[in-house]
């Protein structure tokens, strides 16, 4: 995905109200799919155009901050002039703005042409149209912009600058605790193509008697699934050749899942379930006659629920925050972890919001399998053919686990998230 989709969906995940003013968009309204003559600053119609979008969508975002008090708005746009730059800085920063322009600079041909590859000939300038023309068409663009690029260099600017995709950075000026996370989180990113393929442990005895949290073994069904685990991720795509690193959670019925995986693994104390507390090892049943206020105030807030002495999801986004950051600057990564955690993992890649993600159906002996693309992630499940409860609760239900439906093969559904 652009960088741009990454740091907004990075930054709501963390509950920063963030957002996109892509200048492109404006410009569309009017030109929706110019050629690349239309970038030439000798194209005083196109320069017009060019400035009345970048207009729009500033207003647009000084609105949305005074309005709706945004956070971060990122203007999504080339900037790529002194005189562009100084404009930005003074409408912006007369309303007590903070300004931090992010260049991203590359002059390795294979990085660009890969680029141009992945993004722009999917971009919606170019759609259904021929890839080859359309790249083609983008490389000339290209041109039209270094005619005139000045790259940043202004000391009293805040700014960071990627250089071929993070090989080198330069910041300067770097004033708050949010703008040096945004530049830790953009030097991590990378594009090369990947994917990350989650599990949960095989069924513990636990799950079995519908039983929160503790530390488990499996149940024999659920050791069953540990054995076929191998299979299934190679159906799922991950070969032996593969630099795959396999996380897991240091609870029992994590590692046990993974014991017949021959590759690396690590275990990490941040994969562990969500902190239940008091209510650790009770039923749902349990729960909800013990501490009814409890009960109905998680499922009033699921998200913001704290259990008494333990977690929230939203502490455990907290938690999670490290994980992800590693995620985004490894390659092929396979987590085999727990209910609550695969949630917030999985919201954060396929931007799933708050009041959703905690209800989110995360089955049994299912391996998910994401694979970050240009403008979205595409999403696989391979289900192994073992059955198990699932531990899937409803609003308000304190009832006792069902068995799941399992399939007579290993079965495979595919979606794409936009
Ligand atoms: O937030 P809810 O829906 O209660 O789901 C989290 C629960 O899932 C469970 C199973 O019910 O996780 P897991 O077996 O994956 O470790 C519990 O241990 C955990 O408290």
């Amino acid at each position: 995905m652009s960088a741009v989709h990454v740091v907004v969906r990075y930054l709501r995940w963390l509950s920063v109200d963030a957002r996109t003013f892509n200048v492109g968009t404006y410009r569309r309204q009017d030109t929706p799919q110019p050629t690349a003559d239309f970038f030439d600053t000798n194209n005083k119609e196109g320069e017009r155009m060019r400035r009345a979008a970048a207009e729009a969508a500033v207003k647009d975002m000084l609105k949305w901050f005074s309005q709706e008090k945004g956070t971060v708005a990122i203007l999504d746009a080339t900037n790529s002039t002194q005189a562009r730059r100084r404009w930005i800085a003074q409408t912006i920063g007369q309303y007590g703005i903070e300004v931090m322009f992010v260049e991203s600079k590359c002059d390795d041909e294979d990085l660009i042409m890969s680029n141009i590859m992945e993004v722009k000939t999917t971009s919606p300038d170019y759609r259904g149209q021929d890839p080859e023309l359309a790249a083609k068409d983008f490389r000339n663009r290209i041109r039209n912009y270094e005619k005139i690029y000045e790259t940043i260099t202004e000391t009293d600017y805040t700014y960071v600058k990627l250089i071929n995709v993070g090989t080198q950075v330069v910041i300067n000026c770097i004033q708050d605790y949010l703008q040096s996370r945004i530049v830790y989180f953009l030097m991590n990113l990378h594009i090369k193509p990947r994917s990350i393929w989650l599990s949960r442990h095989g069924e513990s005895m636990f799950n079995l008697a519908g039983k929160i949290g503790g530390d488990a073994d499996l149940s024999p069904r659920g050791f069953r699934y540990s054995e076929a685990l191998p299979e299934i991720c190679r159906q799922a795509g991950i070969v032996p050749e593969q630099n795959i690193t396999v996380w897991t959670s240091t609870m029992k019925r994590t590692i046990q899942t993974a014991q017949h995986l021959p590759y690396n693994k690590l275990q990490w104390k941040a994969l562990d379930e969500l902190d239940s507390g008091t209510c650790d090892g009770l039923t749902y049943e349990e729960i909800e006659e013990q501490f009814p206020e409890d009960f109905r105030a998680r499922d009033d807030d699921k998200y913001n629920y704290r259990y008494r002495g333990g977690e929230s999801y939203r502490d455990l986004v907290i938690r999670l925050e490290p994980i992800i950051m590693e995620m985004e600057r490894q390659e092929n990564v396979m987590v085999v972890t727990h209910q609550a955690v695969i949630r917030c993992i999985y919201a954060y890649f396929m931007n799933v919001p708050q009041d959703r993600s905690p209800w989110m159906e995360i089955p049994l002996h299912t391996v998910i399998k994401l694979t970050p693309k240009a403008y979205g992630t595409k999403e696989e499940r391979f289900k192994a053919n073992i059955p198990a409860v699932s531990t899937f609760r409803p609003k308000y239900s304190s009832a006792k686990h069902q068995e799941a439906d399992s399939p007579d093969v290993n079965e495979l559904s595919v979606k794409m998230n936009v």
